[in-house]
């Protein structure tokens, strides 16, 4: 489904991203994690087309066609969505209305008819359930005063409505209390299926107990350089990054 090849990206002229590869099939949920400043997020806003990431080198496939060829809202269509480290306020724009125009826009571009106010306030209501979110949230302006968790279980909350081939969710565990975070992990797990991915940014081993994932990735100085199942996340707990340069295996690759 998504085929990352000797990927390069700068930021405001620095190199951040040196010969990254990873591949996701569908189905797949793949945890990436490494030190601060490796350029987690980078990648994360390199696939969903966020302005100011300029690619440098390497490819993006995703389905077979040319991702970093589609603008971000071509790449929301095609089924790309990314969760945010730090979600961003709306002033002024509501929750609900802001998420029926984001799944709409969505649906005309692949040919889909969109949906009245009744038929997405059904859909809202299903995934309310599946995410135990508070409807109350869904009358405030997006994100606007909401804490730091709510914001998170928002992000979630989009996902599951706009229900995306690749979700990429970036550190959506931080600042979430022990029952918030079971309660996104349970909200991710009833939206795997065989036919949507993850890429999974975080830097606790504890989420992963909860979102079991198929792959770990240390993403270390812009590119994977440690690849292994979900035993790789308890030893990088157990002995920090410097263990991946001393005893790992120079990965390169992804799956
Ligand atoms: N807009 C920007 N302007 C300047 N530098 C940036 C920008 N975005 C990212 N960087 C730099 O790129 C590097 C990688 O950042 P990135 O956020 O991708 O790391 P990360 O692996 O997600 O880190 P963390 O675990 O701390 O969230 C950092 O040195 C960061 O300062």
């Amino acid at each position: 489904m998504l085929k990352i090849e000797n990927l390069h990206a700068r930021v405001e002229g620095k190199d951040i991203l040196k010969g990254l590869t990873l591949a996701v099939n569908a189905g797949e949920v793949h945890a990436i994690m490494g030190p601060n400043g490796a350029g987690k997020s980078t990648l994360g806003n390199v696939l969903a087309g966020r302005e100011g990431y300029e690619v440098t080198a390497g490819s993006v496939t995703f389905d077979g066609v040319d991702l970093l060829a589609l603008e971000p809202e071509e790449r929301a269509a095609a089924g790309v969505f990314l969760a945010f480290q730090y979600p961003v306020e709306i002033p002024g724009v509501n929750n609900t209305y802001f998420l029926r125009a984001a799944l709409n826009a969505q649906r005309k571009a692949r040919g889909e008819p969109e949906l009245d106010s009744m038929q997405f306030l059904k859909l809202v209501r299903e995934k309310l359930k599946v995410m135990r979110i508070s409807d109350e949230l869904l009358h405030r302006a997006v994100n606007e005063g909401f804490s730091g968790g709510e914001k998170k279980r928002n992000e979630i909350f989009q996902m599951a409505v706009l229900e995306p081939k690749l979700a990429i969710l970036d550190e959506t565990d931080s600042g979430l209390d022990i029952d918030a975070l079971k309660q996104v992990a349970e909200g991710v797990n009833a939206l795997r299926s065989p036919e949507r991915s993850f890429l999974v940014v975080t830097h606790y081993q504890r989420l992963l107990d909860y979102i079991v994932p198929d792959f770990v990735h240390v993403l270390a100085d812009g590119r994977i350089v440690e690849s292994g199942d979900k035993s790789l996340a308890l030893k990088l707990e157990a002995h920090g990054y410097a263990w991946v340069a001393e005893h790992g295996e120079p990965a390169g690759a992804g799956a």
